[in-house]
């Protein structure tokens, strides 16, 4: 389970996050809010990539502060740009890079590369230059790469923005297939309407956080009042 204990974090002077307490323990969890609400730093507060400025964030009991390079391990990030992820030029190359930092052998590294480009319909693009990728194959090669590492949790920083109707739904099925708990940061509300759980973030605080029906009328609402 991750814990978020009274945290709060301030970046570049200015308060982004105000003593936000969670704990995180449900498959689908959703995070929206409107732009600049500070979901996607609470998001990254939740694999160490920002420490809290006050209080912790607990992954199975062990803290971003002091456990921050097994925790970055433990809980894979799909960043919101998959440009900004994909390193290498081939597809099976990127894949397999961060194997190499788990100690396995050449074999292992390519059978498991193999194994996930296959899960995710990518096997036939593997010896394909990645930057010539679509948008949707760009997508799942970054959540394929972050997968092949077998996090225990998966956060996702809007997965689907950028992406037509039919990668959309590529990419929502692969969230669906996912065997870990995963935390997806999203504005796009068709996407978490089966999730178990939305938390709506406001101004660095949380303003609902329900079941999806419940937390997205308040959302609504809110917008509606603003
Ligand atoms: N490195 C930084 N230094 C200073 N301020 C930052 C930094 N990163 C984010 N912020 C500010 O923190 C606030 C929250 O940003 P964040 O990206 O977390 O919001 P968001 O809800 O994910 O927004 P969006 O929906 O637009 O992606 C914004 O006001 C942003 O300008």
């Amino acid at each position: 389970m991750i814990e978020v204990r009274n945290a709060s974090l301030t970046l570049g002077g200015c308060s982004v996050l105000s003593d936000i307490t969670l704990s995180l323990a449900e498959r689908r969890i959703a995070i929206v809010g409107s732009n600049g609400s500070g979901k996607s730093s609470f998001a990254r507060l939740l694999n160490g990539l920002h420490l809290p400025t006050q209080g912790d964030v607990l992954v199975d009991g062990r803290s971003t502060k002091t456990h921050g390079r097994d925790i970055r391990r433990q809980v894979g990030f799909v960043f919101q740009n998959p440009d900004n992820q994909i390193v290498f030029p081939i597809v099976a190359e990127d894949v397999a890079f961060g194997l190499k930092s788990l100690g396995l052998s050449a074999d292992d590294r390519r059978a498991k590369a193999e194994q996930i480009l296959r899960h995710y319909d990518l096997y036939h693009l593997r010896d394909h230059p990645s930057h010539r990728l679509s948008g949707g194959q760009k997508q799942l090669l970054a959540i394929a790469g972050v997968l092949v590492m077998n996090p225990s949790y998966v956060v996702l920083d809007e997965p689907t923005t950028l992406l037509d109707l039919r990668n959309k739904l590529t990419v929502k099925r692969a969230i669906s297939g996912l065997e870990q708990n995963a935390i997806v940061v999203t504005h796009d509300l068709d996407l978490v309407a089966d999730f178990d759980r939305v938390i709506v973030f406001d101004k660095g605080r949380i303003l609902a956080d329900d079941v999806p029906n419940a937390a997205l009328d308040h959302y609504i609402r809110s917008m509606e009042d603003a």
